[in-house]
């Protein structure tokens, strides 16, 4: 049976196409109904309230979709601290990946694979980028409570030799927000930077400096054509839903850095 021009409302009448409708309207206004019984801060709302409201909020406020910059997230200093951190790791202990997400990989080391530095990376994180850009800006608790890293890690692109990564396919990210951190000289490579596709911007920012952005806006890495590239990664999302992916993953008997739940990879770009 050919199913090719199977079109599941083709035989719809008029009244039926406006039942559709009217229920349709129902539920985006429930969906407002429901909002508006939420307490009017992120500071009195709960978690999953500020969740539903940005989840809504991202949809209507396109100013909510431009990515941000935000300079020196890491001095200079110690961004050559991590660095030498990550490749003396990489040099000794262990290799870089590509085997972390199933789509859209990326030659990457998990942030928590580095000890010497794992946790001044998490600590400054959560600090000078969650509680401080990312709650406020989003909507979310001003405290950080609501959010969490749903995954951090170290990437390298490099041109010095062919079999390396040197770009990212437009993707979305499997989380709520996402950012990237320079951790080398921006006059160390050529190309690069973070292109979002909607708007055409490419987004190049300097060593120490983040840039944050909807992780649903499609974005990708732009090739770089000359040298080597080093960005820490963050992906955001809700403590809960964290929660639930460490848990899912835990009764997977799922172990260590492989471990991965469906939001975990990169998502292909909607068809349209
Ligand atoms: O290379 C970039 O600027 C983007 C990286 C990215 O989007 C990702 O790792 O998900
Ligand atoms: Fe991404």
């Amino acid at each position: 049976m050919d199913h090719s021009d199977f079109d599941l409302f083709s035989d719809l009448t008029p009244s039926e196409t406006a039942l559709l409708a009217a229920y349709s309207a129902r539920i985006t206004n429930r969906r407002a109904d429901l909002l508006s019984t939420y307490p009017s801060t992120p500071a009195a709302r709960t978690t999953a309230q500020n969740r539903h409201v940005f989840l809504t909020q991202r949809v209507i406020d396109s100013s909510l979709q431009q990515p941000v910059v935000i300079p020196s997230v890491w001095s200079q200093d110690e961004c050559r601290t991590i660095l030498s951190a990550i490749l003396e790791y990489t040099n000794s202990a262990g290799a870089w990946s590509t085997q972390r997400h199933s789509a859209f990989p990326t030659t990457d080391i998990p942030v928590q694979s580095v000890p010497q530095i794992s946790e001044f990376v998490h600590s400054t994180l959560r600090t000078r980028l969650l509680t401080s850009v990312i709650s406020p800006r989003y909507g979310f608790h001003p405290s950080g409570r609501d959010l969490a890293f749903r995954d951090l890690f170290f990437v390298r692109y490099s041109a010095l030799d062919p079999d390396s990564q040197r770009s990212l396919g437009a993707h979305s990210d499997g989380c709520l927000v996402s950012f990237n951190v320079l951790l080398n000289g921006e006059n160390e490579f050529e190309g690069g930077g973070t292109l979002f596709v909607k708007t055409g911007q490419t987004v190049r920012i300097r060593k120490g400096d983040a840039v944050v952005h909807d992780a649903t806006s499609l974005h990708a890495g732009v090739e770089i054509t000359k040298g080597v590239r080093y960005i820490c990664v963050g992906f955001v999302d809700t403590v809960d839903t964290v929660r639930n992916d460490e848990r899912m993953k835990r009764d997977a008997g799922i172990a260590g850095t492989k471990a991965r739940g469906g939001r975990e990879m990169r998502m292909m770009p909607a068809a349209s």
